[in-house]
């Protein structure tokens, strides 16, 4: 069988984008509001083709741009389209199971991040963890990393246009003559350019069953009305679009909407694309205004360019913090003892014991085999991770024995942790649960989860069970006796 054809029809709800899960589940407050007045008053949207659409733009969309293709290199888009067919064929591109409000969902678009070595980025409760787009000089590049290297050329060619259009956007906006020593300009700059990382989409709109724009009857769409989450603040968003086998009639075409952030009054824009063009959310546009995208009738293809907010999305990051946790930990005669028992540095090595478990292992193991396979280069600073993180297990059963013979600081260390291994225990089970066995089932082998770190008692290698309920009832009596004394 066809392997694409068994996501035909998926046995998951779907969810087009941030906020917005088809069927099921109970609509948002505000969202609900939104509807009704839409019902109520004529809520409509501009095209190219309408008179008043430039003016529209003009006064409440100047930050969006669009830049026809024919601005860039025939040899870049040349690489570019190789890029995404190579990805696509090498199964690299495919829906996401996230979780939201309780439930799985699955995206209609396929996915994957690009970007700098180590990079990740959070959207919808799931960590992405990016295929590098660079590499040492040296290596010799497999297809799969040629293509990813073309989205870093892109990437170089955004940084370079955003700068323009943003030098220009200043010099008309405060009515100065362009002085690249600027330093307010200098800043603005760097915040609109630093593109960290890319989120290649793809879909093929005979393949998914999609649901109609609510508001504005503008289509089918494929990702619904969002703003772009973990970004860093007024960061541009620059966006590529392929179309392999363009449609003629604008009818046909793949289409980005924009409208000013729960707003009906203001008139939306709803804006076909060309194959090849890019278009670019300029400076603060992802903060006042959401967009969506509205299908066409053939498959499509965009790379979509992010000033990652990455001050606690980068494997540096976490890398630091492990060290920071471990440093707590010494060896006399080979025999493990926390360093301090200061409040704040047991709170903190909690803290990122946790992070460890279910903002990274967890989060790269639960998307699969095929996924963890494709990120070698993840494969063996996740190796460290765990090996650290198990240290702390280890850091966290040295608490509990002092907890548990009663010592000095037995009481204050108990308080620590006693939220802290309920909350472990919950999201333990949160994780392990994630989805029903009949979700499980349709889940394609590569791409279930893998529960990872995963072990049973008998393993005696791990200084603390999986379940900590028995050491969360232990912890919650010697509190008790400790309180009633
Ligand atoms: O594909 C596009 O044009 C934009 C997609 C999008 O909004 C996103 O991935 O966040
Ligand atoms: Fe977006």
């Amino acid at each position: 069988m066809n392997p694409r054809m068994k996501r035909k029809i998926p046995r998951i709800p779907l969810v087009t984008s941030e906020g917005e899960v088809a069927g099921q589940l109970a609509l948002p407050i505000r969202k609900q509001k939104l509807l009704s007045a839409v019902k109520e008053t004529q809520v409509k949207f501009l095209s190219p083709v309408d008179t008043d659409y430039k003016a529209l733009v003009a006064e409440n969309y100047d930050n969006f741009v669009v830049q026809p293709g024919t601005e860039l290199s025939s040899e870049l888009h040349t690489r570019l389209q190789q890029g995404f067919e190579t990805l696509l064929t090498n199964g690299y591109l495919y829906q996401h199971r996230i979780r939201f409000r309780n439930k799985t969902v699955m995206t209609p678009v396929s996915r994957t991040l690009i970007g700098e070595p180590g990079m990740t980025y959070r959207y919808l409760n799931l960590r992405l963890f990016a295929l590098p787009w660079t590499f040492d000089d040296k290596k010799k590049l497999s297809d799969v990393e040629k293509a990813c290297n073309a989205f870093y050329e892109l990437n170089t060619y955004f940084k370079d246009h955003v700068n323009k259009l943003i030098t220009e956007k200043f010099a008309s906006s405060t009515g100065r003559k362009i002085d690249e020593t600027d330093d307010s300009l200098k800043t603005i700059i760097q915040r609109n350019t630093e593109f960290k990382a890319t989120i290649l989409n793809y879909m093929d709109p005979s393949e998914i069953r999609l649901k109609q724009e609510p508001y504005y009857n503008m289509g089918d769409i494929a990702v619904s009305w969002h703003k772009d989450e973990s970004l860093v603040d007024g960061s541009t968003v620059a966006v590529y679009n392929h179309v392999p086998m363009e449609a003629r009639q604008d009818c046909s075409k793949w289409k980005v909407g924009l409208k000013v952030a729960w707003d009906i009054t203001t008139p939306a824009v709803c804006t076909p694309l060309n194959n090849k063009d890019c278009y670019y959310m300029l400076d603060t546009m992802n903060d006042t205004h959401q967009h969506c995208v509205i299908a066409g009738t053939l498959p499509r293809y965009s790379s979509t360019h992010r000033v990652v907010e990455s001050s606690d999305s980068t494997l540096c990051y976490i890398q630091q913090r492990c060290q920071t946790a471990l440093d707590n930990i010494g060896y006399k005669d080979q025999i493990p003892y926390l360093k301090s028992l200061e409040t704040d540095v047991l709170q903190l090595i909690e803290e990122i014991h946790s992070e460890i478990e279910f903002e990274w292992l967890r989060q790269f193991w639960m998307q699969g085999t095929q996924h963890s396979q494709e990120r070698q280069y993840w494969l063996k600073p996740m190796e460290q991770l765990q090996e650290d993180w198990k240290t702390m297990e280890l850091m966290t059963k040295l608490m509990i024995d002092i907890v548990v013979k009663k010592k000095d600081q037995s009481h204050m260390i108990a308080k620590i942790l006693l939220p802290s291994l309920v909350e472990r225990n919950e999201l333990r089970n949160e994780w392990m649960n994630r989805y029903s066995e009949k979700e499980f089932y349709h889940i394609p082998e590569e791409h279930r989860p893998i529960y990872e770190p995963c072990w049973t008692d008998a393993n005696s290698e791990m200084p603390l069970p999986f379940d900590l309920s028995q050491h969360i009832d232990i912890i919650q009596e010697c509190m008790d006796t400790n309180d009633s004394q």
